[in-house]
């Protein structure tokens, strides 16, 4: 099944006086298992496209399915529903709750998920594990790196077991050799948890990791290049 079929999206952001087209005409098939990368300059409406994938904003008109779902039938309880047990968010200001620590932002989205306390630290110990920050359990966001608190983040983002990971622009706030780590390590647990990941990027070390790129050029998709 395809993660996210869009068809014919459209979105306008309406202030006073001013309207400014966002998504103009957007469809596009995402393959399932892959490193999706939606690519395109400053405001051409990478953002705007995956807060719709992601259901933190709603298309003005066109079809959007989301694992397998139309979102245009789901109540905001279920949509809150989707998010909170199917999907993963990464962003690019890493957005970890600084009173928490790591465990405690990896731990946070499980814990209206029902499992026992037992399997949360299971859970949330194997995934600081997977990204190397088991020493780091203790330490709020304040008192890591910026590619530490990413790692975080990635953590956080598969601690629901998604089916599908979000990434908006995650390497732009780290220097190239920790992007480049950071990608190695979503792609690493891509393969090994057969999550598919669809990311924002311009980021040209992101782009050589894809398997397919949609770019997106004043709100339209102008060219895609499927490798894999
Ligand atoms: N909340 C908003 N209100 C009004 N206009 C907006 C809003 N968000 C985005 N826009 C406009 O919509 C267009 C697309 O913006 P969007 O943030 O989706 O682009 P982007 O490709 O993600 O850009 P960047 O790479 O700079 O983050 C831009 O012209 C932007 O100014």
């Amino acid at each position: 099944m395809a993660p996210i079929v869009l068809q014919q999206v459209q979105k306008t952001y309406r202030m006073d006086a001013v309207s400014v087209p966002a998504l103009r005409d957007i469809s596009l098939r995402l393959s399932p298992g892959r490193f999706s990368v939606i690519a395109g300059a400053s405001g051409s409406g990478k953002t705007t496209l995956l807060n719709i994938i992601g259901c933190l904003d709603q298309a003005d008109a066109g079809e959007v399915q989301v694992l397998g779902e139309s979102v245009r039938s789901l109540s905001d309880n279920q949509l809150a529903d989707l998010r909170a047990r199917r999907l993963g968010f990464v962003f690019q200001n890493f957005n970890l709750l600084p009173v928490l620590d790591a465990y405690e932002n990896v731990e946070y989205p499980t814990l209206r998920l029902g499992l026992s306390a037992a399997q949360r630290r299971e859970r949330v110990g194997s995934l600081l594990e997977a990204v190397g920050l088991a020493e780091f359990a203790r330490h709020r966001p304040g008192q890591l790196s910026g590619g530490q608190r990413q790692r975080v983040a990635v953590a956080r983002a598969l601690a629901n077991e998604p089916e599908l990971v979000l990434a908006d622009e995650p390497t732009a706030n780290l220097d190239s050799s920790t992007g480049a780590t950071i990608i190695a390590l979503m792609r690493r647990l891509q393969r090994e948890r057969g999550v598919s990941f669809v990311f924002s990027s311009h980021d040209q070390q992101l782009l050589a990791e894809a398997d397919e790129v949609f770019h997106i050029k004043d709100g339209v998709i102008d060219r895609q290049e499927v490798r894999a």
